[in-house]
């Protein structure tokens, strides 16, 4: 019964009888069936040889014999390949498209996750000839305009119907990868901007952006993409203003997704996570077309192969010394320690750096902050120049970062899907890494339980020597205090500034009942 609750059979029938890709082997590039010669060249240049066992499942189901006609359902674990799974059979199958218009949209739950995909798709893509654009608020949103919608050159002198002016209107980019948001933003108001030719729609991090509405986008996505009448009457587009005939997509019927006779929809759909929602009314919203489920090993949740986990037991008063002591153990290794939330990360980060001689780099990344100084930390981690990273959950999802050796659970995670995205920043593209996770004794089964969930029965206990955490009481002393000044100091200073917005808005209302 307890091993039938762990394994939790999934409600939905196709569900129950999956592709298991961990029977599958890797493939080496020159042996993958159909592959467009041309993508060879930048695969090296990403150093990638072959194909990992997600991927080439999912290119035998769109580019191999399952031609795409079941919409995907992929539940694959960290650091497995999936960007590079949905990427490349969408480039593959637009490589040899005629006319330039958005026929690939991906969506991802955040900025940062969708900056990161963008670039595997802009290092394949341009190799065929495709572009890539990019929707989510990094650049104002008439740079974005300028980027995603290709204007027809104006001649001087000439004056132009506005009407005709917006039909001419298309597309400067084939694949587009968004955050929601911004999505809606440009659905609603860029003109020009059409989904009446796509043909992909991927879903990543799909639990995660299922669990919010962010203003309707996937019913607003689906409604304007479903098969309208025309499809089922490909003769009215001899009828239609010449216009309009360089942008006709040639809709895909029913025989060729394989249900004879039954107009089937054009759009195809991938929907991918580590941590797959097998909740029946959630994958519902996705409306998806006689799903194929790919997933591994019989656990719901996977762990990396080669991720260690340990756990690291002490009281709650002494975690920052235990931290501390783990870290001068790591070294210079790079590491990601995630705490509950972005009060405890900011606190825990600036505690750290008030540890003189710890000799490594120790930066914030959180969701408190600005893009900009996000971004920033970002690309200093990624280049080696920080060591370590305290941070929220703005990190815990599909970030990719290479050499990160090592996840320190600060606060322990309150389910097993957050344990799982935080351990899978490491031991990333079958490389090895360590989880540690801080918590108190009473706090130990709870762990265990949740390990339990993905299979993970060994979780030794990491020991750190009473001898390292006694030297550090003195300076942790001082380090405290300097904390609790800081803290006062930014207390104040953000009342001041609440004051001083709160006397402004009064003096505008002021002004305004004035006018
Ligand atoms: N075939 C391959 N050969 C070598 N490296 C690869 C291959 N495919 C992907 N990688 C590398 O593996 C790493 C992880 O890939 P990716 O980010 O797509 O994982 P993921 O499954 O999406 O993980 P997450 O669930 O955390 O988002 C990346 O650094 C990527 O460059």
């Amino acid at each position: 019964m307890e091993e039938q609750k762990l394994r939790s059979v999934p409600v939905l029938p196709w569900m129950r009888s999956p592709v298991d890709f961990s029977l599958f082997e890797e493939c080496p590039l020159d042996l993958l069936p159909f592959l467009d010669s041309r993508l060879k060249v930048p695969l090296h240049n990403m150093g990638i040889s072959s194909l990992f066992p997600v991927q080439v499942a999912v290119w035998q189901e769109t580019i191999g014999p399952g031609d795409f006609e079941r919409d995907l359902c992929i539940n694959s674990p960290t650091g497995s390949g999936k960007t590079l799974a949905y990427a490349l059979p969408i480039v593959q199958k637009l490589s040899t498209r005629a006319v330039k218009c958005l026929r690939a949209l991906v969506v991802l739950p955040t900025r940062d996750l969708a900056i990161q995909v963008k670039e595997v798709f802009a290092a394949i893509a341009p190799a065929v000839g495709l572009s890539v654009g990019l929707a989510v608020g990094q650049s104002s949103i008439a740079d974005e305009i300028s980027e995603l919608i290709k204007r027809p050159k104006l001649e001087a002198g000439i004056c132009y119907d506005p009407e005709d002016f917006s039909l001419e209107l298309q597309s400067s980019v084939d694949i587009l990868v968004a955050t929601p948001g911004r999505l809606m933003d440009h659905i609603n108001s860029t003109k020009g901007f059409t989904l009446e030719h796509l043909c992909y729609l991927v879903v990543d991090e799909t639990d995660r952006l299922l669990r919010e509405a962010y203003q309707s986008w996937l019913p607003t996505v689906l409604r304007l993409t479903r098969s309208s009448d025309e499809s089922f009457y490909p003769c009215a587009s001899n009828y239609l203003p010449p216009a309009f005939n360089s942008l006709k997509t040639i809709r895909r019927f029913g025989v060729e997704r394989g249900f004879k006779g039954k107009p089937s929809p054009r759009l195809m759909k991938m929907v991918l996570s580590a941590t797959l929602t097998q909740d029946p009314s959630k994958l519902a919203q996705l409306d998806l077309h006689h799903p194929l489920f790919l997933t591994t090993g019989k656990r719901r949740y996977q762990l990396p192969e080669k991720l260690e986990s340990y756990k690291l037991v002490c009281e709650s008063k002494l975690k920052p010394m235990y931290l501390v002591a783990l870290l001068q153990n790591i070294g210079e290794e790079k590491s990601i320690v995630f705490t509950s939330s972005v009060e405890s990360t900011h606190r825990l980060c600036t505690l750290l750096n008030f540890f003189g001689d710890l000799q490594i780099k120790i930066k914030e990344y959180s969701g408190l902050q600005r893009q900009s100084v996000r971004s920033k930390t970002l690309k200093a981690f990624r280049e080696g120049e920080i060591q370590v990273l305290v941070s929220s959950d703005a990190m815990t999802r599909g970030m990719d970062v290479e050499g990160v050796r090592n996840v320190i659970n600060y606060d322990i995670p309150a389910y097993i899907k957050t344990y799982v995205h935080r351990a899978g920043r490491t031991a990333r593209a079958g490389q090895s890494g360590r989880c540690f996770t801080l918590l108190r004794e009473d706090e130990v089964r709870r762990l265990k339980k949740m390990l339990q969930k993905a299979d993970n029965k060994c979780c030794p206990a990491y020991s750190i020597p009473s001898s390292s955490i006694e030297s550090l009481h003195v300076i942790y002393t001082s380090a405290l205090e300097k904390l609790k000044e800081t803290v006062e100091l930014e207390t104040s200073r953000k009342r001041k500034i609440g004051f001083k917005s709160s006397r402004e808005r009064k003096g505008n209302k002021t002004n305004h009942s004035k006018e």
